[in-house]
């Protein structure tokens, strides 16, 4: 299943800096492990907002839930998903 994901980052004024470029690093391991699984198939970045959208595959809510609960930076994002399907008139085979 395909959701596409939108995080919002929002790490506390008082975090401090060594704190946040460690979560930092750690997440961007972890995203580049996921995308390299397949598991996170898109990753961009929002101009102008410490935000990004993504889309996921992955078996089911259930799966979504832990890999994105499971992320380093987890407890300082905002999360929205929305679950995704074929859209009968599209043409790209891969899309499912
Ligand atoms: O910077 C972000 O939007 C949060 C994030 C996702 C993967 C990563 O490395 O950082």
């Amino acid at each position: 299943m395909l959701f596409h994901v939108r995080m919002d980052v929002r790490l506390p004024h008082d975090m401090p800096e060594e704190k946040a470029a460690e979560l930092k690093r750690v997440e961007k391991a972890r995203a580049a492990e996921l995308q390299q699984a397949g598991t996170w198939r898109h990753l961009w970045r929002i101009a102008g907002q410490y935000s990004n959208v993504s889309i996921f595959d992955v078996r089911d809510n259930d799966e979504l839930h832990a890999v994105l609960s499971m992320l380093p930076l987890f407890p300082f994002m905002q999360i929205e998903v929305m679950a995704l399907l074929r859209h009968p008139s599209s043409i790209r085979d891969g899309d499912r």
